[in-house]
């Protein structure tokens, strides 16, 4: 079984998302008690999408983030480089283009899509897993409208350093063995973990976001800090 290291190679990113693309939602609902549909709806409140507007929910994999942003009546655009992620998304909704949401295969780093294309640009727990992280935000900016808005959904930490300190031990002790229950894939689970524990805190992606020329940068954390949602607008 194909798991990611920390340098994110993106062979071995895509491999390890196409290895696990069968039971990914599964595994999100179980390892976090069902608290991830808490946090997605919290995205589709943030990005705010109503009717006319042309959303992309970027490393979309299975598209379980993205079918909400149609409520009101957009579109979205569903973009991830795991060929695996992307079957089981568009087999589960019987064609790669249904009820508002349409795949598309691409590269965070190079995305496939014209300069200020879209309205809202978005990301669920994908950005973590990107390989050049500064360039993804960059390449989200380039494709989104001057005043459209860019939501990034991603975990993040404890705001009391022993807590979080704490709360990585029991990343790395119980994910894995919570999801040895379910998959053969344990070691994707290994690399989820670690992968948490080595992000930035909610002001150090703040700070990244700034960076590659978003304003009005702001986040909120959600379940305490587990996860946080992050903000901000191309204004120019
Ligand atoms: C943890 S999954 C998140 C899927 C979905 N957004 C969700 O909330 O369930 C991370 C996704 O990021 C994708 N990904 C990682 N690096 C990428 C890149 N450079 N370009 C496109 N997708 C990427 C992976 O293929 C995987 O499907």
């Amino acid at each position: 079984m194909t798991r990611a290291e920390l340098d994110k190679s993106p062979k071995d990113v895509a491999a390890m998302f196409d290895g696990i693309a069968g039971r990914y939602d599964l595994l999100n609902d179980v390892l976090s008690l069902g608290q991830d549909r808490v946090w997605r709806h919290s995205v589709v409140r943030a990005v705010d999408a109503y009717s006319g507007e042309l959303v992309l929910d970027l490393a979309a994999g299975t598209g379980t983030s993205s079918e909400s942003f149609t409520r009101k009546g957009a579109r979205v655009i569903a973009c991830d480089f795991s060929q695996g992620m992307l079957r089981v998304g568009a087999e589960r909704r019987g064609g790669a283009s249904r009820r508002g949401v349409t795949f598309v295969a691409g590269d965070a780093l190079s995305l496939p899509f014209a300069d200020e294309t879209f309205d809202a640009v978005t990301i669920s727990f994908g950005l973590r897993n990107v390989n050049d992280v500064d360039r993804a935000l960059r390449e989200l900016r380039r494709v989104t409208k001057v005043g459209g808005r860019m939501v990034v959904c991603e975990f993040s930490h404890l705001p009391i350093g022993v807590l979080d300190r704490i709360y990585g031990r029991y990343l790395m002790a119980a994910l894995p063995t919570i999801a040895r229950c379910f998959t053969a894939n344990t070691a994707a689970y290994e690399y989820l973990s670690e992968s948490i524990m080595d992000w930035p805190d909610q002001a150090g992606l703040a700070t990244r976001l700034r960076a590659a020329g978003w304003t009005r940068v702001a986040w909120r954390d959600l379940t305490f800090g587990v996860v946080a949602l992050h903000r901000g607008v191309r204004a120019s």
